[in-house]
This record gives structure tokens, sequence and C-alpha cells, in this order.
């Protein structure tokens, strides 16, 4: 079953506290940073502090996450090394431009495991994108390596380089989100959306996370604790959606049991995609804690 990712949270890499709870908001995936969040002075400091965080610190069923500091900077091999030692399960390469920053990245992962005796493709990795060259190499960014799990928009950044600014709207990002979604469908792994600043506006940040959930993004990367309940808010199917769901999937396993793979539901066709959408809406719901293992609404 395909691991969810409703949200993405950044922690500051430099600050002790955020760092040391940062599992109890139940965050899908948890984003420890190196990078933008982390002032030069204090990178080695924040190094360390996620090395041992990832050693020591229990975070439960969250995906540990760390968002490296580029290659072309002096710190991007050393983050590599220390966070590969540590175990982390993703790291995060910022403002990916082509997918050679892809390829040369995983070189050092690889050289990392092979130093520190680790098996070979333990670390995945993702790639945010945050410039015009970046989007326009968004599909063959996402094809760069077996090890990529996702790839992401970087909405400061982008907005940046393209001399503009966030609007409400989200027509700024229209083509940015459209390219990422599209590239990383075609390589068959995940789109996260970007981190919505004012955390305080939630009227809009549930606009924005809307807006994406229709898109068709797997999650979002959140700055904050209280995004999290909102975004899982907005990904969590209806009764509707679920009873809906569970009709599909019964009906399908008839189907099976008569060798067919299709089958009419209410006058609806059901075959291979409806079923895939209807898988995703019960595991949604699981994770949501809207039905049980065995995929039984709690208040029927
Ligand atoms: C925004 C704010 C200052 C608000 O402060 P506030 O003080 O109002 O927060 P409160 O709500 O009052 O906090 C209540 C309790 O939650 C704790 N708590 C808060 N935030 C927590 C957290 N993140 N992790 C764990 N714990 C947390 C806090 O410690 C407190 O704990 P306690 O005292 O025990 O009650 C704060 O959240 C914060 O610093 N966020 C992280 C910012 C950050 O990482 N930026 C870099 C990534 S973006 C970037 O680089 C751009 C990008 O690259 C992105 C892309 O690529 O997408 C691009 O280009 O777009
Ligand atoms: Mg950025």
């Amino acid at each position: 079953m395909e691991r969810l990712r409703r949200t993405m949270m950044f922690v500051p890499g430099n600050n002790p506290a955020m760092i040391k709870d940062a599992g109890i908001y139940g965050a899908d995936s948890i984003m420890f940073d190196l990078e933008d969040s982390v002032s030069l002075a204090e990178k080695d400091a924040a190094r360390m502090l996620v090395f041992e965080a990832l050693k020591n610190v229990d975070y439960g069923n969250s995906e540990l996450v760390v968002r490296i500091n580029g290659l072309d900077t002096d710190m991007g091999k050393a983050d590599i090394y220390a966070m590969v030692k540590a175990g982390v399960e993703v790291i995060r390469l910022p403002k990916t431009e082509t997918p050679d920053d892809v390829v040369e990245t995983e070189k050092i992962i690889a050289e990392a495991e092979k130093f520190f005796g680790i098996e070979n493709g333990r670390t995945h990795m993702m790639a945010a994108i945050e410039s015009a060259e970046g989007v326009l190499n968004a599909p063959a960014i996402a094809k760069a390596s077996d090890r990529l799990i996702g790839i992401a928009l970087g909405a400061e950044d982008y907005v940046t380089n393209m001399k503009t600014h966030r609007y409400p709207d989200g027509a700024e990002l229209s083509f940015a989100r459209n390219m990422i979604l599209h590239g990383a469908r075609a390589a068959g792994i995940a789109a996260f959306d970007t981190v919505y600043s004012d955390v305080d506006n939630t009227e809009g940040f549930n606009h924005e996370v809307e807006i994406i959930h229709e898109l068709g993004f797997d999650g979002k990367s959140v700055i904050n604790p209280r995004q999290i309940p909102l975004v899982n808010a907005i990904y969590a199917p209806s009764e509707k959606e679920i009873r809906n769901a569970k009709a599909v999937l019964n009906a399908i396993e008839e189907a099976h049991k008569k060798g067919s793979g299709v089958i009419s539901l209410h006058g609806k066709m059901v075959d291979k995609p409806v079923v895939a959408r209807a898988e995703r809406t019960m595991a949604l719901a699981k994770a949501s804690h809207l039905v049980d293992k065995e995929g039984n609404i709690y208040v029927e």
C-alpha cells in the first residue's frame, strides 16, 4: 500500500525545542531543515542537532526527511554524509534545476552508504523545484533517479525567480503546479505542494489546500503544527465517498469471483481506475480514523 504523505512539516534544524517535540503533532512526514531556515553561523550546529535527533528521538510513524543544503554550497556534501549515517529515510534536495542535480546528489548518497556500510539504495530522495528552469525540467527531474519518492514545489523561491508574489487565487503558481504534478505522475512518484506562510490565515490556507487537493497533489509542506489538522480535514473522504468506495470494492470482488474485471454499480461502470480511486479513498479514510482496519465506518 502506498504511503500517505498529506503533510510534510518543516522543522528548523537549529531549534532544539521544535526538534524534540516535532513527533507529537501527527505529521505524516517530518522534514528537518538544514537549508534556508538556518543561518550560516548555525549550519554546523544544526547538522549535529538533527543528527542526534534522528539517532535518539522516537518520532513514531512519521516519515523522517531532511532538507540539505545544495551541492553548490560547501555544506551539501557534509549534510548528506551526516544524514545518511544517521539513517534518515529521505533526503530533500532544495532548488533542483536539472536532472543532473539529482544524479549528482544520488552519487554522493551512494558513496556515503558505501562508506558507512549501509545497504545501497536505502536512502530515498525528493527534489524541490523552486525556479523557472526547475519547473521546465520537472518531468526529467522526476525520472532522474529510482530513489526519488516525490518532487515538490517551493513557491517562495519560485515566485521570486518569476518576479511576482503569492496571490490568494494561486494563478501565479498554476503552471508550476501542473508541471510538477504531471512530471510526478508520469514518473510514478508523489507530488507535494508548497508552504503557506501566513499561519494565522486559516481561511486562505484552507482555500489553497482545496485547490491542491482537487488538482491531485499527494500533500502539502507545512510550517506550523496548526496547519496539520486543516490539511487532514480536507483530505479526509466524506461518509458518502467512503460508502461508495466500499460498494465499488465489494462489487469488483464479486466480479473477480465471476472471472470478470469490470462490473456495473448503480448504472456506472466499475473498472481498474475506479477501483484504484476507491482503494485510495479507503486508505485516506483509515488514516483519518473514519473506518477501522476492516474498513467498517465508525459512526454508522
Ligand atoms: C511560522 C512560525 C514562526 C510561527 O511561529 P508561532 O510562534 O506563531 O508558532 P505557534 O503556533 O505559536 O507554535 C505553537 C507550538 O508549536 C511549535 N511549533 C511551531 N512551529 C513548529 C514547527 N515548524 N515544527 C515544530 N514545532 C513547531 C512551537 O514551538 C510551539 O510549541 P510550544 O511552545 O511547546 O507550545 C513557526 O511555526 C516556525 O518557525 N515554523 C517553521 C518555519 C520554517 O521551517 N521555515 C522554513 C521552511 S519554508 C522555506 O524555506 C520556503 C520554501 O523553500 C518552502 C518550500 O520549499 O516549500 C519555498 O521556497 O517556498
Ligand atoms: Mg525555498
